[in-house]
């Protein structure tokens, strides 16, 4: 009998991307509050003769199946680091937004990482997976441990948050993607002359998430790349426009966008600021979801 194993990821959202001064090696140090949200992909690996990829789901003619893709990048790594050869198939059944700030592509790469795992029976460590996850993208150790996260370094070294409640968010999904080195690109190109200080995690921000207070939480929210994104994309601004006229809480890029985020009070705030958002027409779709949610989870039958 062939063996699958599926694993389910979720997708995040920036609470707060603090950025600072781009280090010699290109990166730039982060103070990054990743919260992981309801959105999920699901990853399954079968053994086959060689590495091959599909994707299904409404952005699947955008997503690479070749051996670029994270989940195809993560198979061979892990396969590398063990001696053999990474001879799976890799089906990405994708709901999270293609190239939206986020995290997606990371998203599929940890789940991928941590199916192969289950199906070579490896016996790799957590801190193993997650130094395999931190050399695939900065993102792709939270993807795996999901939940609330402060990343440090490129946003790579994390440490849990503690999260006391759900929390409301609506995305609206922009046509077309943004890419992440660009977006960093034009943060680096605004803040030239500037005295960039170094990131920090924000005391306010913690302690509403502890809290588990919504209101306090929208106060707090921020994003460094903020600005970058609304350069390069100044279609955004209506956008945000849009959620915040609809009683948003609080409205802000996600990562690097395209996509936006807007914090609501509740599920019933979620529904109508989907719909304003829709019917603005300033985006392609709106999506409701809550965070904290469960990082890359192998699902049994
Ligand atoms: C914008 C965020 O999504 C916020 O969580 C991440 O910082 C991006 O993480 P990611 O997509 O996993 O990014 P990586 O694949 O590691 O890096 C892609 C490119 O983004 C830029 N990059 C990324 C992370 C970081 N701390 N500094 C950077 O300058 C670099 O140009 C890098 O070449
Ligand atoms: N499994 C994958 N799913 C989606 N995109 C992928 C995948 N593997 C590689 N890519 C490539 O990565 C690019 C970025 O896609 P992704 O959806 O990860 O963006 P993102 O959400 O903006 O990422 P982040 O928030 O980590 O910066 C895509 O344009 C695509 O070419």
């Amino acid at each position: 009998m062939t063996r699958s194993v599926t694993v389910r990821v979720p997708a995040k959202v920036n609470a707060q991307l603090a950025v600072g001064a781009p280090r010699a090696d290109g990166f730039h140090d982060l103070a990054n509050v990743f919260l992981a949200v309801g959105l999920y992909d699901e990853v399954t690996v079968t053994p086959a003769d060689r590495l091959t990829v599909t994707c299904s789901g409404p952005d699947a003619a955008q997503v690479p199946l070749d051996a670029t893709n994270l989940a195809a990048r993560a198979a061979t790594a892990l396969a590398g680091r063990y001696g053999r050869t990474p001879d799976v198939h890799i089906h990405i059944d994708k709901d999270i937004p293609v190239a939206g700030g986020m995290a997606g592509g990371s998203a599929d790469g940890a789940a991928a990482l941590l199916a192969c795992d289950a199906l070579w029976s490896t016996g790799a460590s957590r801190e193993e997976l997650l130094a395999l996850c931190a050399g695939l993208g900065s993102d792709v150790p939270f993807s795996l441990v999901g939940g609330a996260a402060l990343g440090l370094g490129r946003g790579e070294l994390l440490t849990p948050v503690e999260v006391g409640g759900t929390f409301h968010w609506v995305f609206a999904v922009a046509d077309g993607g943004l890419s992440t080195p660009a977006v960093y690109g034009e943060f680096d190109r605004l803040t030239a002359g500037t005295d960039v200080p170094e990131p920090t995690a924000s005391a306010a921000l913690l302690t509403a998430l502890r809290a588990g207070d919504t209101t306090a939480l929208a106060d707090a929210l921020s994003n460094d790349l903020q600005a970058a994104a609304l350069s390069l994309r100044p279609s955004l601004a209506a956008t945000l426009a849009a959620g915040t006229s609809a009683g948003a809480l609080a409205a802000l890029v996600s990562g690097s966008g395209p996509t936006t985020a807007f914090l609501v009070a509740d599920e019933e705030s979620a529904e109508k600021t989907a719909h304003a958002l829709i019917t603005s027409g300033t985006c392609r779709s709106a999506r409701v979801a809550v965070s904290p949610a469960p990082g890359a989870t192998v699902q049994r039958p």
